[in-house]
């Protein structure tokens, strides 16, 4: 009964599959491959726009790397206070930029609020030395307390920040659970609603360690310089076609989707039983793969005898994650466990 993260499981058959497949023979490196060439132009036709991307093994490299190619060393990354890159990357966003503040904001269920950053961006004004102008603002889609933002939102948010200048970063690293919940398109919910880059996790989803940095054409001109952050933090892979090809397998047959899907109806379904019990309540709607909720103790002591793997949350209540492999029988048998 392991629900402690989607970080955890196993790579999906098919993208060891699609790795086999692309360990045919010599190939160019550093990005230059065949595979690199043929999973950009699939993004771009799932996007349905001519982006470029760059591909990373973990999601904290590619939010890191993405802030780097579009905030300032001197200026302010908004985001939101429960943000991973806030909390949860030991500083890499603010390494990487060289030093760019992250202001953390307020907002219930892990999101943004409208009102926070139009205050937030009157209280740090562009043009006073002493000041540090904020340049990007980040959010989450799945967010950290596994919410959604509706596009209407997420639109409303980065057109904010355009109005001030600021680029506009996703962080995607459960973007397809998202994307299935909210039942629009990869384009609507990225640069359609405003996005300029946005950092796609595969890993969490089904990929071994996969994730893409992708710059949409309103920030294609950062492509050089992000090229040559990855570089520099050792994260131009030598054979990258083998995180590329981990993507090709993702995203054929529309697995990332099927995939999501599954794990977001398991959570359901554990949310479901979990909020059932006397005395339990959840933290947050359930609109991903993650569930938030405050037990009982003795529940809690149950689970943990039985042997159930979930994390203790900050806010005091239980996180458990669904991924692509969990299984009914696994929600069922977690969930005899916390009624009996
Ligand atoms: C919302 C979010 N963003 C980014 C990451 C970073 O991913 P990684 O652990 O691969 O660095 C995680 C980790 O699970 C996450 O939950
Ligand atoms: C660090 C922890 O939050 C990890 N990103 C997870 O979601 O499990």
């Amino acid at each position: 009964m392991n629900f402690l993260s989607d970080t955890t499981a196993p790579a999906h058959p098919a993208i060891l599959k699609a790795l086999g497949q692309a360990n045919e023979g010599f190939a160019a490196s550093y990005g230059n491959d065949e595979v690199c060439e043929r999973v950009t132009e699939r993004l771009r036709e799932i996007f349905e726009t001519d982006l470029e991307v760059l591909f990373t093994t973990s999601g904290t490299a590619s939010n890191a790397l993405a802030l780097s190619a579009l905030a300032q060393a001197d200026s302010m990354i908004l985001c939101h206070e429960e943000a991973h890159i806030q909390r949860d990357e030991r500083g890499a966003p603010e390494f990487f930029t060289r030093g760019a503040k992250l202001l953390p904001l307020h907002g219930k269920h892990a999101r943004l609020r409208l009102d926070g950053l139009h205050k937030a961006l009157a209280e740090w004004p562009a043009d006073f030395v002493h000041s540090t102008p904020p340049s990007v603002l980040s959010l989450s889609q799945l967010n950290e307390a596994g919410c959604t933002y509706a596009v209407n939102d997420v639109r409303a948010l980065a057109l904010a920040a355009h109005e001030r200048g600021l680029f506009v970063h996703m962080d995607g690293a459960r973007f397809a659970n998202a994307l299935v919940t909210l039942d629009v398109s990869p384009a609507e919910m990225s640069w359609k609603a405003g996005v300029d880059a946005l950092c796609l996790g595969a890993t969490k989803n089904g990929a071994m360690m996969a994730e893409a940095v992708i710059l949409f054409p309103s920030v294609k001109d950062r492509l050089g310089e992000l090229k040559a952050r990855q570089k520099r933090a050792g994260h131009m892979l030598p054979k990258m076609r083998f995180v590329a090809a981990q993507f090709e397998g993702w995203l054929a047959n529309d697995l990332w989707l099927e995939l999501a899907r599954k794990a977001n109806a398991n959570a359901r379904r554990l949310s479901e039983g979990l909020s059932a019990l006397e005395g339990a309540s959840l933290a947050h709607p359930v609109e991903g793969n993650e569930v938030f909720v405050h037990l009982p103790e003795p529940v809690i002591a149950r689970l943990r005898e039985a042997g159930a793997g979930f994390y203790a949350w900050p806010d005091g209540s239980a996180r458990f994650v669904a991924s692509w492999c969990t299984t009914e029988d696994e929600v069922e048998t977690l969930l005899a466990a916390a009624r009996v």
